[in-house]
């Protein structure tokens, strides 16, 4: 509990505990004090990675401009935009995969876990492990499906209970119903949907915390795509989801939040979902929305 609050705040907070119907609800309570954040419908978030002041740049090209949001925990949260806006510079800010263009530059804070992840003592690589990602086009090695899941594993020395492993990541990816007897065929034989969940077993077999999910259903069909948007959803369970989209319907389906950027690299508004396709704050927003451009 807060060493910081007043007798007055201490004693109403003693009253809300007190009257709170069940367990869950002092729960909620408790994390609020801590540290989280009481949104739009009354819910109360743990945020795992928090943007302050953001701007970045490609050579003299500005494509983020003071960028600032909380990312809650466990939870989907949805970054739209037209095209240019910044949305995948954003998620490549998160875990530095900007470092790996030339000319891009950061300025401003990205805590992960209260951690400036721009700071000097950040190993980039450890950080990717803990923030994994996912690309538009399903990406699978030239190699097979279970060395795909393995290969990861290899890499950070985790080669016990290999199997158990490669057998837990995908199904978790919902994917091993339908490779279980195949695992020796290399994955550049699935179909565009199963690579893609082979892509997101392969990042999920480090055990990731965070998972950057760039445009992941756009080069599928409508039925691979909805079995993509059901996988998120579930594992939105165990890791924080950060999904760049240009699909407003997908963004209203599956995430919590959902942050709006808009021409210039500007985070327009960023809220609880609903209240974003609802009753948006910004008119600019409302006219995305609803059509109005972009
Ligand atoms: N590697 C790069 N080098 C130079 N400029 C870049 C690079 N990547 C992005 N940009 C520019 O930065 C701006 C933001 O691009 P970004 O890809 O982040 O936008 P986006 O909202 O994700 O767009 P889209 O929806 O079309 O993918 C754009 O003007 C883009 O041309």
């Amino acid at each position: 509990m807060s060493e910081n609050m007043s007798e007055e705040e201490r004693t109403a907070l003693d009253d809300r505990i007190e009257t709170a119907e069940s367990s869950d609800e002092e729960k909620l309570i408790e994390t609020s004090i801590s540290t989280g954040e009481t949104t739009t419908t009354g819910t109360v978030e743990e945020e795992i990675i928090e943007a302050r002041d953001i701007d970045a740049y490609y050579g003299d090209l500005q494509a983020l401009r003071g960028v600032s949001m909380s990312i809650p925990t466990n939870r989907v949260t949805a970054m739209i935009g037209p095209s240019g806006c910044g949305k995948s510079t954003f998620l490549r800010c998160i875990n530095r995969m900007n470092d790996l263009v030339d000319t891009a530059r950061v300025e401003g804070e990205l805590l992960f876990d209260g951690q400036n992840v721009y700071d000097e003592t950040v190993d980039p690589v450890a950080l990717r492990r803990r923030i994994g990602m996912v690309f538009q086009s399903p990406n699978p090695f030239p190699k097979s499906i279970y060395d795909n899941v393995a290969y990861g594993l290899r890499v950070q020395g985790k080669t016990d209970d290999m199997d158990e492993r490669v057998e837990q990541a995908l199904r978790d990816a919902a994917l091993w119903d339908e490779v279980k007897d195949q695992l020796d065929k290399s994955g550049l034989d699935l179909s565009g949907g199963q690579q893609q969940r082979l892509c997101i077993a392969r990042a999920i077999a480090v055990d990731p915390e965070v998972i950057l999910m760039d445009e992941p259903a756009s080069a599928l069909d409508p039925v691979a795509t909805s079995q993509i948007e059901d996988l998120i959803e579930e594992l939105a369970e165990d890791y924080t989801v950060v999904i760049v989209t240009h699909n407003m319907q997908q963004a209203a389906r599956i995430s919590d939040k959902t942050a709006v950027f808009l021409t210039g690299g500007e985070l327009v508004e960023f809220d609880d979902t609903q209240k974003i396709f609802e009753n948006p704050e910004s008119d600019r927003v409302e006219d995305y929305i609803t059509g109005k451009f972009g």
